[in-house]
């Protein structure tokens, strides 16, 4: 085999190694507000944490694809968009095989299988060439009438898919400034994460909390964000109370942060692969 292939191989797999980390170390970090952690299930009946991890190890075949499609098409353009649509519905239907029909991981797919790509095309811009990817159409794309679009209908909210086609900007403006900044105070590291997961919470519309609990519910979850920041994080005191109390209260109004905890996701990728870079 020709040697620069051998290593775009094993970057492939590396890559699908990241990607997969990233989803278990989201899932694993603890206490995370409504949702399914090391403690138990949130405001969900059908998870739990055993399936997140098996869900997102049943991921990882479709993430070095998509990886090596990346290598194969050599740029951005419409041809990769479409396969990478292709590999993404096929990873969806694994993950659903994997979880008996439960939708565990479809906004994670969405977001690291664009950046997956992404950074094997260029790992120097990786949310950039990600967002172009995004924007590009994909004429085999199903429109089914989601819980995002629904929600994307009665609120006029930006969901899943602009949240990528504007470069993730509550990963990139929020959620890893607040990981490098919680780290530098040496909140360590499950803490810090737990503060990027609320950073990326203030501002996010998160279409799973909007569909669970309508703009009430999204008010509390970005709200109850900050407080927990304004309080001085999850490594203090205060803030540990502020955020008891915001898991209290998106349990009791079944508001699940889906799409938040997808983007946490994305953050410790991205930050994984700066560390690697
Ligand atoms: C373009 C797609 C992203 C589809 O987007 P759309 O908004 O139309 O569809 P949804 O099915 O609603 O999926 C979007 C998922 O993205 C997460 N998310 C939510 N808000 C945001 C946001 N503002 N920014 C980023 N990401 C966001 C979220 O995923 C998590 O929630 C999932 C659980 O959701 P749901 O099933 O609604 O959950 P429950 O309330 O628990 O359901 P019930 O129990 O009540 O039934 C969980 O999986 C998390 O991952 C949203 O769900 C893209 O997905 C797409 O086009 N897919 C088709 C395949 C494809 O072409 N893929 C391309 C690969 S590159
Ligand atoms: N930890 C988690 N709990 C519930 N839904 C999720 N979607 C992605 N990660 C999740």
């Amino acid at each position: 085999m020709h040697a620069l292939k051998q290593h775009e191989l094993s970057l492939a797999d590396r890559l699908a190694d990241m990607a997969v980390d990233s989803l278990i170390d989201e899932a694993d970090l603890s206490p995370k507000p409504a949702l399914v952690d090391r403690r138990g299930n949130g405001a969900h009946s059908d998870l739990h944490l055993g399936l997140m991890h098996a869900s997102a190890l049943s991921l990882w075949p479709m993430f070095k694809e998509m990886a090596e499609a990346a290598f194969e098409f050599g740029e951005v353009g419409v041809p990769l968009r479409e396969a990478l649509g292709r590999l993404g519905r096929e990873g969806e239907q694994a993950m659903l095989i994997t979880t008996n029909g439960v939708n565990t991981h479809r906004g994670a797919i969405w977001a690291l299988g664009l950046l997956t790509a992404a950074a094997a095309l260029q790992p120097r811009a990786v949310t950039l060439t990600a967002a172009k990817l995004a924007l590009l159409e994909d004429r085999f794309a199903p429109q089914p009438l989601s819980h995002g679009a629904q929600v994307a209908q009665r609120y006029g909210a930006r969901g899943a898919r602009e949240e990528a086609q504007l470069g993730f900007p509550a990963v990139m403006q929020r959620g890893l400034p607040q990981l490098h900044k919680s780290r530098g105070q040496n909140a360590g590291e499950q803490n810090a994460r737990l503060d990027a997961l609320l950073a990326i919470m203030t501002e996010l519309a998160d279409t799973c909390v909007l569909y669970r609990a309508g703009t009430e519910g999204l008010q509390a979850m970005q709200q109850g964000a900050q407080a927990v920041l304004d309080a001085g994080g999850s490594a203090t005191l205060a803030g540990r109370r502020q955020l008891h109390a915001l898991d209290q209260q998106l349990l009791a109004l079944n508001a699940s942060p889906g799409g938040a905890a997808d983007l946490l996701a994305a953050c410790l990728f991205i930050d994984r692969l700066d560390g690697a870079l």
